[in-house]
């Protein structure tokens, strides 16, 4: 179990570092200060995955140096029940002189692991890192992945109670990044816990159990990770934003609401100016029914029924499909698909009507429904108007005289065997 208490971390700023002599000699201030952590607290328990989430300088690396002693906190507590290990700050505790083989006892040292503990764990640690031969060179000579694989055989093999998975696994080659996510889905289901930080969302709503969302050094947003990286995509979404009106970030639904949702009024979506509303969202089948269920392979229809408060004259309108782990299957909009909608005039309500097969495989998945307007660039909006997942659902069910696979989608594939013909033997 780990557990952080009100963490804060503060970080003195120089502008020069003849600054920091100079206010140790004459006792002026010569920094600023930056608040690098404020009052994060959290807990993990056993066996289980918390992501750590935010943009770039939020404080995710200051708060995994504080978990794993690199750092001090200045005010906080942090409490683990074991060892926390990973590949944090790659290469910190190696000696780029010594051999990997010298290397694996002074970093297992530094670990905490006993003389012992080293001497039963080094045949495997070699064998874990194939590093063949290089394992009796200097690590001045290895490459970054090469260090990598030292380093995170190490770590594992240190029997932490807690594996800090990060970017730095990206480093290594394809075939070392399976094996060590193998053997972190061995160590988790073992009772290890993980505090996985990246930027990889997809990855996040995947393998973890809760998300943490850290903004400038604080913990803005904490759940289920699904709505904590929607949280996050969102105050990406507002960032380019440039209307006359704010656009607000609403919390997203834990719960996706699985009533029909035939007639929804949603007044705070999860990013909007306020200025769009989307009075229905209807679900039809090809027998003009409302739905809420679906067999794959068949025809669907979403109307969404929108009104506009204001005058739009470049308006643009997206659909999605998320799965059950909010991992977007398919996702666009009238821009991306070179249409050009009529503007729309203060009051007026418009029916957007999308028509696909869904060719999906059998599972629970949500809407979601976008309205821009004035688009630039790839499919961005100058004016993000109304954004929002999980607005009904969607049950796909088992189309049993569909061919049977695996995977997220039925991409219709045809076959052909050949077999090969018989060389042709030269005339003699
Ligand atoms: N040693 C340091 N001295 C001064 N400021 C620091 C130091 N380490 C981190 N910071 C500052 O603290 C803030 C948080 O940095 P941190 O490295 O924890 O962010 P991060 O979320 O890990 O970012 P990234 O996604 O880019 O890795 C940043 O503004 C950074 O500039």
């Amino acid at each position: 179990m780990i557990r952080a208490d009100h963490i804060s971390k503060t970080f003195r700023l120089y502008r020069k570092p003849s600054d920091r002599l100079k206010e140790l000699i004459l006792r002026r201030n010569y920094h600023s200060v930056h608040c690098a952590l404020h009052d994060v607290s959290f807990q993990i328990t056993d066996g289980q995955t918390l992501g750590i989430i935010g943009q770039n300088g939020a404080g995710k690396s200051t708060l995994l140096k504080i978990l794993t002693g690199v750092l001090l906190p200045d005010t906080g507590d942090v409490q683990i029940s074991g060892r926390i290990t990973g590949l944090l700050e790659l290469g910190t505790g190696f000696n780029m002189d010594l051999t990997g083989l010298d290397n694996i006892r002074a970093n297992a040292m530094l670990l905490g692991m006993t003389q012992e503990q080293i001497q039963a764990r080094r045949t495997a640690i070699i064998a874990f890192a194939e590093l063949g031969s290089f394992i009796e060179e200097p690590l001045k000579t290895y490459s970054s992945g090469m260090v990598m694989r030292l380093a995170f055989a190490i770590a594992i093999h240190a029997d932490p109670v807690c594996f800090v998975v990060d970017e730095a696994l990206s480093v290594g080659d394809a075939y070392f990044q399976q094996k060590c996510m193998r053997r972190i889905q061995e160590f988790r289901a073992n009772g290890g816990s993980i505090l996985f930080v990246s930027h990889d969302m997809n990855a996040v709503k995947t393998l973890c159990d809760e998300a943490l969302l850290l903004e400038n050094g604080c913990v803005i947003d904490r759940g289920s990770p699904k709505a904590v990286v929607d949280h996050y995509h969102a105050m990406f979404l507002s960032r380019s934003h440039h209307g006359d009106l704010p656009v607000a970030i609403n919390k997203p639904p834990e719960v996706i609401d699985t009533q029909p949702a035939q007639s929804i009024v949603v007044e705070s979506p999860l990013v909007g100016t306020g200025e769009v509303r989307l009075l229905k969202l209807e679900l039809y089948n090809a027998a003009d029914q409302l739905i809420q269920h679906l067999t794959s392979e068949e025809p669907l229809r979403i109307v969404a029924h929108i009104q506009t408060l204001r005058d739009l004259d470049q308006p643009h309108y997206g659909i999605g499909i998320r799965n059950r782990l909010g991992q977007s299957v398919f996702e666009t909009n009238t821009y991306c698909m070179g249409q050009h909608p009529p503007a729309l005039v203060a009051g007026e309500t418009v029916q957007v009507i999308w028509q696909f097969t869904v060719n999906l495989i059998a599972g629970d998945y949500s809407i979601t429904v976008g309205v821009g307007n004035r688009p630039y660039g790839t499919g961005s909006f100058s004016e993000i108007l109304f954004f929002s997942h999980d607005l009904t659902m969607l049950k796909i069910e088992t189309n049993t005289t569909a061919i049977r696979y695996d995977g997220y989608f039925n991409m219709h594939p045809s076959v052909t065997i050949c077999t090969p013909e018989l060389p042709i033997l030269p005339n003699e």
